[in-house]
């Protein structure tokens, strides 16, 4: 993308957030993409591990950096408003359409509860075989902020986020991830959640919600 078109794009951004506020029915965005965009996120995601873990020769660099510029090319035309794009907004999907985060499959799901498994990859490495301690919040912020925005709550941002980091999150392993609703006091909600490998506690984390007013971007 040319910096020009970055501006362009950026600036576009900026215009739809001012236009009008977030709202619920925005999302489920490209359901008439079915199953595909899924399968897109998650070919993307084991791209990313794939090329973590690879030490490519140069040949296969210069290959692959100019296939990776022809998408580019090819996506650039096509960008839209931040409400009318699909990554990151399929609610429907466990990867949420995106790749930012790991997929969190969750297995039971209430309206104040959820639990299941999630898998880093080695794009989520830190070091050491340690996920890296950024992605860790990262990936609570999603679950937490998925179950104070479910149920039919308002839309609510993230207040605060704090993670505690009890023992090294390991990549390449199912873990086990459990997030709860503890308190609600007018706009603001407060929720934990942990990551586990088999028993033993990896990082708990707590985080502070609050519903935003009308208008509030
Ligand atoms: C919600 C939009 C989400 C959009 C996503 C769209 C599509 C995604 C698809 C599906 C969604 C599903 C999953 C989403 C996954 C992840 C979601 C992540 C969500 C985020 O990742 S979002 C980004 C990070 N987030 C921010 O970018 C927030 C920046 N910030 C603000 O926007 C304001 O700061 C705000 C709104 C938080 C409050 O501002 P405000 O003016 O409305 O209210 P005010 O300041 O009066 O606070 C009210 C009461 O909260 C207390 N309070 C406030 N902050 C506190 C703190 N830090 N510690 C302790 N108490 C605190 C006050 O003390 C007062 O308490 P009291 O009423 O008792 O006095």
């Amino acid at each position: 993308m040319t910096a020009e078109r970055a501006e362009a794009s950026v600036a576009k951004v900026l215009s739809d957030t001012g236009e009008r506020p977030w709202r619920s029915s925005d999302l489920h965005g490209g359901d008439e993409y079915s199953a595909t965009y899924e399968d897109l996120t998650h070919a993307l995601g084991d791209f990313l591990d794939r090329l973590a873990e690879a030490r490519p020769d140069t040949e296969l660099i210069e290959s692959m950096t100019e296939s990776l510029a022809g998408w580019a090319r090819e996506l650039g035309p096509l960008a839209v408003r931040e409400r009318d794009r699909v990554f990151g907004r399929r609610t429907d999907l466990a990867s949420r359409g995106q790749t930012m985060s790991p997929t969190i499959e969750l297995a039971e799901i209430s309206d104040d509860s959820a639990s299941g498994t999630v898998y880093f990859g080695s794009y989520f490495l830190g070091g050491n075989g340690a996920v890296h301690g950024g992605a860790i919040p990262l990936m609570f912020d999603e679950i937490l902020g998925r179950l104070a925005n479910a149920s039919g709550r308002p839309p609510q941002r993230t207040a605060y986020l704090h993670t505690d980091y009890r023992s090294i999150t390991p990549v390449g392993r199912t873990l086990g991830v459990r997030a709860w609703l503890c308190s609600e006091d007018g706009r603001k909600r407060i929720l934990r959640a942990t990551i586990h490998d088999g028993e033993t506690l990896c990082a708990e984390a707590e985080g502070l919600f609050v519903a935003l007013k009308p208008g509030q971007p």
